[in-house]
């Protein structure tokens, strides 16, 4: 199959400040927890999946959220789908995703949208009962789980994989008002999974991006000598 005939899927992972975004966009793309990023800026991921037995290529927009309770429109706009993450020993990161999600639903045509509450593990901790959640993701039809990124999680990857399927089913965007296909640059590694060395995305690729170059259509200049493990 020719790379132009693979469907394409853009992403964007959205929620409050350290609720486990980047940790969980990673684990869906490489299996492994990284426990630290240190980042300040948005993350474009790319990577070709098998789903249903075809190939789709998945670009993945990990949203910096910094302080800020803002809505990341223009990544919202951008994506196809948004997996919105919250925190479940922090309530405010459940008030920050329900603000996300009714910015969503007041889209015309916008991305559908999964909500996951992350950091299971932390249950001694936990502010938001499960069927919170639940009856959050109920109020707006779409799907829900909770996930501990910091273990083994065979759930995460049936979510993204709802969440892509959902995002199919909906009707194409009139107008794609941006292309960031070009962008997809830094080679992350060819092996993936066992590097110990590097965080390597199989057949994939991580750039740094900054939320204003998902509108351009040029290439982003190549970043020289990036290595996840010192930028993610
Ligand atoms: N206990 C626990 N900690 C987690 C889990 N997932 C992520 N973390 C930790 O939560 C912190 C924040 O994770 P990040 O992935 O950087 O969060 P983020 O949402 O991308 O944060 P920003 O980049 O600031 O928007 C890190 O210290 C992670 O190790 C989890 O499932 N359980």
């Amino acid at each position: 199959m020719r790379s132009e005939d693979v469907p394409r899927v853009r992403l964007a992972v959205i929620g409050n400040a350290d609720v486990g975004k980047s940790a969980l966009t990673v684990r869906y793309l490489t299996g492994r927890f990284i426990g630290e990023y240190r980042s300040n800026t948005d993350l474009l991921y790319n990577k070709t999946i098998t789903l249903n037995g075809g190939l789709t290529e998945v670009e993945i927009v990990d949203v910096y959220a910094g302080n800020a309770d803002d809505f990341p429109i223009e990544q919202v706009l951008w994506a196809d789908a948004c997996m919105v993450v919250y925190n479940i020993t922090e309530r405010r990161s459940l008030n920050y995703a329900t603000k996300c999600l009714g910015e969503i639903k007041a889209l015309q045509n916008g991305p559908s949208a999964y909500l996951i509450g992350n950091k299971a593990d932390l249950d001694h901790l936990r502010e938001i009962p499960e069927k919170e959640g639940a009856a959050l993701a109920a109020a707006h039809s779409i799907g829900f789980c909770e996930v501990s990124v910091a273990e083994y999680t065979p759930i995460l990857s049936k979510a993204f994989e709802k969440l892509i399927i959902d995002s199919r089913a909906q009707p194409q965007k009139q107008i794609r008002k941006f292309s960031v296909s070009k962008m997809l640059g830094t080679l992350m590694g060819s092996s993936g999974y066992g590097s110990s060395r590097n965080l390597a995305i199989n057949q994939g690729t991580v750039i740094p991006c900054h939320k204003g170059e998902l509108h351009k259509t040029r290439p982003l200049k190549r970043r020289q000598g990036f290595m996840a493990t010192s930028s993610l």
